[in-house]
């Protein structure tokens, strides 16, 4: 399939340096990562190169950190909990690039596991810039990428190192690409998606051809906000991008002549503070206080999302409807992903959902399994959905 060189062909690699970008921008609390499915789908290209006696020297990104290197963005706490999922030593070097990072690889021995330092502690990695991909590229002889998730970004990681270095898909970006063309390649109508989260800024624009492919597009989240506020609604204190008001009204116009329903939340849940046990209620969406945050979908939001996956054939779901990481703003979440779930098992129903945090979500709802399929990626998944190339996966069919 899909035109690019995978594990399959990669040959010997005994001695060799190879340099895997995985994503290991999973969901963290506390200093403790909270769901370790972005990790678990790495172990068998990590596994497999190391048992034939490759240096795998792993890149990733964690969050977005603005101003360079910090403790808040390092990942040193992940190497420590990749080391468990793998159940061996993984290494960690403080820099991607620099004497830092090749004094690590010179330790390396073959078969050796290594993470390097955020990838993004570098300006230059999101500017694809040659020189910091040379730098990068320094300490490799191959180049794996094993990061589906992470595939919409051409950043030097992600992109730049496959035009310097003889380039594979891993297993998990293989293992993506084929679960989603089965299960999404020729979708069953009607198709819904559901659509939440809080990177409202970087996935709006794809919504405005997502509208085109399905039939009924549900907004929930902090996404939902930016929507309600375009529309005239006083959304308080919510999470909402105020300048992203022409493109949201954009879309609903889109939608509207693409013949896709549109469904916005009708109630939200409120708080004051956004924290366990704050105190909160349900109100009508015409009535969020000005100094309330709108935190969950409210249950007349959520009976209307449940008929929706009910009318759906085929569901892509990615954005949690709520801040499902606190109690109770989890109910509306957990609910619908209960539902879909269920729709699934009695076989009326594709349900296809990625995302770190919404995986995160499902894993919460206990019901990930259940799902037809569920993929690590978020905004990739979209962007692939939406049938716009993915530039990491674009770069290893040159
Ligand atoms: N109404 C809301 N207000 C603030 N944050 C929200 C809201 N709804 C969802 N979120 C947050 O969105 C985050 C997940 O968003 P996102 O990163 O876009 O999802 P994914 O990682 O699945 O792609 C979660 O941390 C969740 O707390
Ligand atoms: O978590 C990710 O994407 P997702 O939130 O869309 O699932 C990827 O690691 C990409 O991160 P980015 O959106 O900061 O480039």
């Amino acid at each position: 399939m899909a035109g690019f060189k995978t594990l399959d062909d990669i040959g010997a690699v005994s001695g060799k340096r190879v340099l895997v970008r995985v994503d290991l921008n999973v969901p963290v609390a506390d200093g403790k990562v909270t769901d370790a499915t972005r990790i678990e789908r790495i172990a068998p290209t990590i596994s497999e190169l190391s048992g034939k006696g490759a240096k795998v020297i792993l890149l990733a990104h964690f969050g977005r950190p603005k101003d360079g290197p910090s403790a808040e963005f390092s990942l040193e706490p992940i190497a420590r909990a990749t080391a468990q999922v793998l159940g061996r030593p993984v290494r960690f070097a403080a820099d991607c690039i620099g004497d830092k990072a090749a004094e690590a690889v010179a330790a390396m021995k073959d078969g050796d596991v290594l993470l390097l330092e955020n990838t993004r502690f570098h300006k230059a990695e999101e500017k694809n810039e040659p020189a910091f991909t040379e730098n990068l590229a320094a300490n490799g002889d191959i180049y794996v990428n094993d990061a589906f998730s992470a595939a919409h970004r051409a950043h030097a990681s992600t992109e730049g190192l496959a035009h310097r270095l003889p380039a594979y898909a891993g297993r998990t970006m293989q293992a993506e690409l084929e679960a989603l063309e089965k299960g999404l390649g020729n979708p069953v109508r009607p198709v819904v998606a559901i659509v939440g989260g809080a990177k409202v800024s970087t996935k709006i624009d794809l919504l405005m051809n997502l509208v085109k492919k399905v039939d009924a597009l549900v907004i929930g989240g902090g996404m939902a906000n930016t929507f309600l506020a375009a529309r005239g609604t006083d959304v308080g204190k919510s999470l909402c991008e105020h300048d992203l008001a022409g493109t949201a009204k954009q879309i609903m116009i889109e939608a509207a002549e693409a013949g896709c329903a549109i469904i916005l939340p009708a109630d939200g849940v409120v708080a004051k503070e956004f924290k366990a046990g704050a105190a909160s209620e349900t109100v009508a969406i015409a009535d969020v206080p000005a100094d309330g945050m709108i935190l969950d979908v409210g249950a007349k939001t959520v009976k209307s999302v449940t008929d929706w996956i009910d009318r759906a054939a085929t569901l892509v779901w990615n954005g949690p409807l709520g801040a499902f990481e606190i109690e109770p703003f989890d109910h509306a979440t957990v609910a619908a992903a209960k539902h879909a779930a269920a729709r699934t098992r009695e076989g009326k129903l594709v349900s296809v959902a990625g995302g770190g945090d919404t995986v995160a979500a499902l894993n919460h709802a206990g019901v990930a399994d259940d799902f037809t399929y569920v993929s690590t990626a978020g905004g990739a998944f979209l962007e692939w959905m939406e049938g716009k190339p993915l530039p990491g996966v674009e770069v290893l069919k040159q």
